[in-house]
């Protein structure tokens, strides 16, 4: 199998349209590093699904469009089939389904485990993700992962990602429907992943108290448009904008 070193998603001019719908993406340009974290943050129906979606591989059938230049590294991607990209090192977090749930943590981490390009550093990964997430070392062995609570879900997910050996991650609205205190735990353990590996990690997050715990960029996206934010007070701006919400 093959490996490449990442060091950066570049991501230019990337359309996603629906069939004859409208159009969910518009010329989208999106760049980080190994090391940085792009925070997403836009209204409901902002296009940002679509957006991580479509850079992971999974939207290109006959009946949605996509279209643009999307690199790792030095690599286009854009063509690449979806498991492909997986092993080439791009994970995905979707915002629903993303656990087995019949299974228990330790068979979906096997899973997960399988999308490695090598079994080269798995037991490393393992040792981050039970330290980061000790909870779900703690949970009873067979219990199986769709009864866990949506906190310990989404930390199983996120460990999952970190087993699979990626190098680029993108995680959609993972603070979705979890406690505030819950959410921190998983925004401290997220940034401790992306220090220690080096990931590249793009974020979809519409908490702006959360999320801008990791954020080292920030991109707004409205109406299919993406944007990037610079200047001062980017987070008091967005949240008088409508943009982000601050959720305690
Ligand atoms: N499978 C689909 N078929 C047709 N239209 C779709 C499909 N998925 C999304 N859309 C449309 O594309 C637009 C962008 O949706 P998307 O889910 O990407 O936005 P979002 O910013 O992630 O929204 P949310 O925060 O509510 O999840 C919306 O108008 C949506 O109705």
């Amino acid at each position: 199998m093959e490996e490449i070193e990442v060091t950066s998603l570049t991501v230019s001019g990337l359309s996603v349209r629906y069939g004859a719908g409208a159009q969910a993406v518009i010329d989208a340009d999106l760049s980080v590093s190994s090391g940085e974290c792009a925070v997403v943050h836009g209204p409901n129906g902002a296009g940002k699904t679509s957006l991580v979606r479509a850079i992971a591989g999974y939207l290109p059938h006959e009946r949605v469009m996509v279209t643009g230049s999307i690199m790792l590294g030095e690599r286009a991607i854009d063509s690449v089939g979806v498991e492909r990209r997986a092993r080439l090192g791009v994970a995905c977090i979707p915002e629903r389904d993303k656990i087995f749930r019949e299974m228990s943590v330790r068979e979906n981490l096997d899973i997960f485990a399988l999308r490695r390009a090598s079994k080269r550093g798995l037991t490393a990964d393992l040792d981050l993700a039970f330290d980061v997430f000790p909870a779900l070392e703690r949970l009873p062995r067979g219990r199986a992962a769709g009864l866990l609570s949506g906190g310990e879900q989404q930390m199983l997910a996120i460990a999952g990602a970190l087993v699979g050996g990626p190098q680029v991650l993108l995680v959609d609205e993972p603070s979705l429907g979890l406690a505030p205190i819950v959410v921190t735990d998983v925004m401290t353990a997220l940034g401790r992943i992306l220090a220690e590996r080096g990931l590249a990690v793009v974020l979809v997050d519409q908490n702006v108290r959360s999320a801008r715990r990791i954020a080292t960029k920030v991109y707004t996206m409205s109406g299919g448009r993406l944007r990037h934010e610079t200047g001062e007070d980017v987070y008091g701006r967005l949240v008088r904008e409508g943009y982000a919400k601050v959720i305690a």
